[in-house]
Parts: C-alpha cells; structure tokens; sequence
C-alpha cells in the first residue's frame, strides 16, 4: 500500500509540494503541513507563504524551499497569482488552505485569485488538497468547481456544514451520506475528518480505523493535509492518497499517546511519529 522507493531514484522522481499556506495568526500550520509533507516522503516541499510565515517556519524547517508572496493585511495578497503560477510543471502537486486566514477576516479577498489559480490546477491536472481556509473560502464564494477527481477535499464536520449549507449535527448524524453528497457535487474526494474519519469518491467508502483523542488537538489537520500532499507527490491515487494519510496519521497519534498520553501529544509530535510508523510499514508490521 505504501508508494514505492525505487533504487535508481532522486528528489524529483518523490515530487514537488508546493504548499500555500499560513497568515500572520496562523504560522504553525504552515509549518506543520510543510514537515509532514517531507515526513511521508515527498522530494520537495516548497511552502509559498507570506514573509513573516516564511521567516518564522524556515528557522525550524531547513529542508524546505521557500517562495515569498506578496503580503495584504495579515494574509497572501491576490496579486501572487503570477508566482503561483510559475510554479506549476508536472509533478508538482498542490496543498491549498492551512491558516491561509483567520475566519471572520473577509475571504472574498481571494475570490478571482484563487478562482484562477483553481481553474488552473484542474486545467493543468494538477492534484489538489483543499483543506481549512481553501474549503471556508469556497463555501463563501459559492464556486462550483468540478475537480474530475484529481482534488482531496478535507472538511471536518463544520467545514462540511459551511460548504453543504447544513449544520453539524445534520452531518454527524448522517456522516456517509453527507461525505458522498460533496463527493458527487464537486467531483473529488471528500475526506470528512473526525472519530472514524470517512473518505469518500461518490461510488466508494473507507472509514478510516485508526486514531484517538490525542489528534482532537489544534494543528493535527494540518499534518493530516501535508501527509496527504506527500502521498499524492510520490504518485498514489487521489483516493489512496486519502486513505493512506488518514491511516498513517491516525497510528501515529495512537503511537505518539503511548509516549506522552492522549493529554500531552502536540501536532508537531505527529510528523516523526508518522515516519515510524512508515518504518514499521516497511517492516510489514501494519
Ligand atoms: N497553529 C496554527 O497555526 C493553527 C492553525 N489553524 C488554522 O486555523 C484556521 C481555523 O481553523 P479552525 O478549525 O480552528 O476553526 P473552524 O471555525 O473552522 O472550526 C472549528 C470548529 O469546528 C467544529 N468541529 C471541528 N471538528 C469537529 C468534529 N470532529 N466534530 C464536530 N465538530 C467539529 C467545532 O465546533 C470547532 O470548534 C484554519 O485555517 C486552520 O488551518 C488550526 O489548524 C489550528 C492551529
Ligand atoms: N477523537 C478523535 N479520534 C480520532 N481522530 C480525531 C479525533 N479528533 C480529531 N481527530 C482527527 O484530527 C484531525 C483534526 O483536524 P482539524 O479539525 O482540521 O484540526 P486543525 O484545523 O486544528 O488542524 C482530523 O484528522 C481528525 O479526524
């Protein structure tokens, strides 16, 4: 289940992430999607953020590349969209929404922006993980992109609720259904995060086994997305992509609590986590 490592291999042959993330609030999830990505084996993570993010991930994060945006307020101004766009060759794959911007701040901000840059993925079959502030966005914009199943969309259930209109008791109460419902309407991979994590594809379901209290803690989401991304850049499927990184992320919460407890472990403990559990992978012992 685990992409394959070739021998005759080099950093471009895993991908390249290119990881649009964070704001002045949010700098960590910048940081967390990005390590993660590197964790589950991608080649290359490049994390296009606004400067104060970049300054403040690059000090705890070497490996990465960076691709300083142009700043508006606290967030990614609209007028990155050139360099953004420079960015897309084949093999990049894209991770879009991780603390992009505090809610409440005005989101239409974005709307051409990233409609464009959107619009350009899907032409350009790029694949997609849209999560956070990406999918907040696209509920507010009322955009109905069609990903032809090349994007892995990651709501939890409020998210969910914003881009379906419904609430999150309606979601809860019917989780399955919910997960398809957004599957069919935009065309891609739902994955509807929680306690027994759904993905869905609009015909197939995986429920997700793995994981425990230990990830209902601020961050975890956004390791989830940069492990995803990782997977996709090293060539799995958009729906295997998805189940894998929910696994993965799932053990290494339950591996990470034996350590520190379901209380004590941090999202920044799950990246290194997830590479032993890829080591017990190898090891066939999962
Ligand atoms: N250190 C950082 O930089 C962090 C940045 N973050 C970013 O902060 C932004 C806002 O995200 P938030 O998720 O905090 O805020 P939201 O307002 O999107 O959602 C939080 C609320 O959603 C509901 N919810 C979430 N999971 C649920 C579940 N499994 N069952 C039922 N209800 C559930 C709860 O009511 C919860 O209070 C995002 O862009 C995110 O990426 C967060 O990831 C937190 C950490
Ligand atoms: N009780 C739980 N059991 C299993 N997984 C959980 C639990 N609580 C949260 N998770 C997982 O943790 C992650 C939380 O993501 P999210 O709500 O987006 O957090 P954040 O935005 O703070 O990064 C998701 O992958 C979710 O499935």
């Amino acid at each position: 289940m685990l992409p394959a490592r070739p021998e005759d291999s080099n950093k471009a042959t895993f991908g390249h992430v290119l990881n649009i993330a964070g704001s002045v609030n949010f700098r960590g999830a910048a940081y967390l999607s990005t390590v993660s990505a590197l964790r589950v084996g991608a080649g290359y993570a490049i994390l296009a953020a606004i400067p104060p993010v970049i300054d403040a991930v690059s000090a705890q994060l070497p490996e990465a590349v960076y691709l300083p945006l142009p700043q508006e307020g606290s967030a990614i101004s609209p007028k990155s969209f050139p360099l953004l766009a420079s960015q897309i060759k084949p093999g990049t794959v894209c991770a879009l929404g991780c603390g992009i911007s505090a809610l409440g701040c005005d989101l239409k901000i974005f709307n051409s922006f990233l409609h464009d840059f959107i619009s350009l993925l899907i032409a350009k079959k790029i694949p997609l993980v849209l999560d956070a502030d990406g999918l907040n966005w696209l509920a507010q914009s009322g955009e109905n992109f069609h990903f032809d199943g090349n994007c892995v969309m990651t709501p939890h259930p409020m998210e969910l609720a914003r881009l379906l209109k419904t609430d999150v008791e309606s979601i809860q109460k019917n989780r399955e259904h919910f997960a398809q419902k957004a599957s069919e309407k935009f065309h891609a991979i739902v994955l509807l995060k929680g306690h027994r994590t759904i993905i869905a594809d609009g015909k197939n379901l995986h429920i997700n086994e793995t994981g425990n209290s230990a990830l209902a803690k601020a961050g975890t989401g956004d390791c989830l997305t940069g492990m995803i991304a990782g997977f996709l850049a090293q060539k799995m499927s958009p729906f295997d992509a998805a189940v894998l990184g929910a696994k993965i992320h799932g053990l290494a919460g339950e591996f990470a609590a034996k350590e520190f407890s379901e209380y004590g472990v941090l999202a920044s403990d799950l990246p290194k986590y997830a590479a032993k559990i890829l080591r017990e992978s190898e090891l066939g012992n999962f």
